[in-house]
């Protein structure tokens, strides 16, 4: 099988390229087939993967963040053949929170030797998720921080911190109306909603602690407008993934655990896609079980949510 390693030169500010000398170190040490391809641009690594795919069965390695992952995870949408790896060089790494060992991911022989295994992906308007998908205060901020970034000396966490002061003081709650294929309906102004395959998003917050990416279920938590002072409050335990055991938390946050979700906003909303922004009104999002065949790299195994809340 030919490995594949798929730098993204922009992630984490560069990280990646410095994963490309143990890497050729390790595939020549072990006589190994593989292939090292920097990408170009936004698009290239789903491009590239989809291309190369069309050779037969293979193994992608995505290096870089989330970002990077979900366009290789796009590029094997018709290669069910393939495999998917990922060696984490990201700013935020959260789907590798889903996993124990996390620094197993980093050793490129352990990542070598892993097996690969089948995970869920969702569907989302027909764009592929590995992680989540989630719109409302979180999101504007990921979009205004980008924003933000490109005024002179605002770069790297700075540019969150405002985006988050400049939108807190803006009127939070987005309507929003929900249907599930379990018959479960809401609607109402929203605050926060995630539709979650994996349980972890915006650099470690938890909002899906009892997601798992192979159980064919996507997780959905939708938390209605509170006062800026509730907000505030809620912070830590959204944080840490105890939000759900907040009194009145069935009050708080309509929730379900389904395969098939619509979502109807009255306004366009801003939609991150395993961090990447785009607009939309209408979402359906659809739980495609086992859809991909990811590798767990030696000494790693899937996080349990007994593991999230100790
Ligand atoms: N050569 C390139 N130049 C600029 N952007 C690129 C290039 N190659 C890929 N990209 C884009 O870089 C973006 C960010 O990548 P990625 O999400 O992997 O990193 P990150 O944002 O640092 O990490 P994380 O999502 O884990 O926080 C992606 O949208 C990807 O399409």
């Amino acid at each position: 099988m030919h490995h594949y390693f798929i730098i993204n030169p922009a992630a984490g500010q560069g990280k990646a390229a410095k994963l490309v000398p143990a890497i050729r170190e390790y595939m020549e040490g072990e006589g190994l087939p593989f292939t090292i391809y920097q990408t170009k641009g936004v698009g290239d690594a789903m491009a590239y993967v989809r291309y190369m795919a069309k050779k037969g069965p293979a193994r992608f390695y995505a290096c870089g963040g989330d970002g990077t992952l979900n366009e290789v995870v796009n590029g094997l949408k018709k290669f069910p053949q393939c495999q998917v790896a990922l060696i984490p060089a990201g700013t935020g790494n959260d789907f590798l929170r889903n996993f124990t060992n996390m620094e197993n991911f980093q050793d490129i022989a352990a990542q070598v030797a892993g097996e690969a295994v089948a995970i869920d992906v969702l569907q989302v308007n027909g764009r592929r998720v590995v992680n989540m998908t989630n719109t409302g205060f979180d999101s504007a901020v990921v979009a205004q921080a980008a924003k933000l970034k490109k005024i002179p000396f605002v770069a790297g966490p700075l540019a969150y911190v405002l985006a988050v002061a400049v939108l807190f003081c803006r009127p939070m709650g987005k309507d929003l109306s929900f249907r599930t294929d379990n018959g479960k309906e809401a609607k109402g102004k929203f605050l926060l909603t995630a539709l979650a395959n994996g349980k972890f998003y915006g650099g470690g917050f938890c909002p899906a602690p009892m997601a798992k990416i192979n159980d064919g279920k996507l997780e959905l938590v939708a938390v209605r407008k509170v006062s800026r002072w509730r907000f505030l409050h809620l912070v830590g335990a959204f944080r840490k993934g105890t939000y759900l055991q907040e009194p009145a938390g069935e009050k708080l946050v309509f929730q379900d655990c389904c395969t098939r979700v619509h979502i109807h906003a009255k306004e366009t909303q801003k939609l991150s896609m395993d961090g990447e922004i785009v607009p939309f009104t209408h979402l359906e999002v659809v739980v495609e079980k086992g859809g991909l065949s990811f590798v767990v790299p030696k000494g790693s195994a899937l996080l349990e949510e007994r593991d999230v809340m100790e």
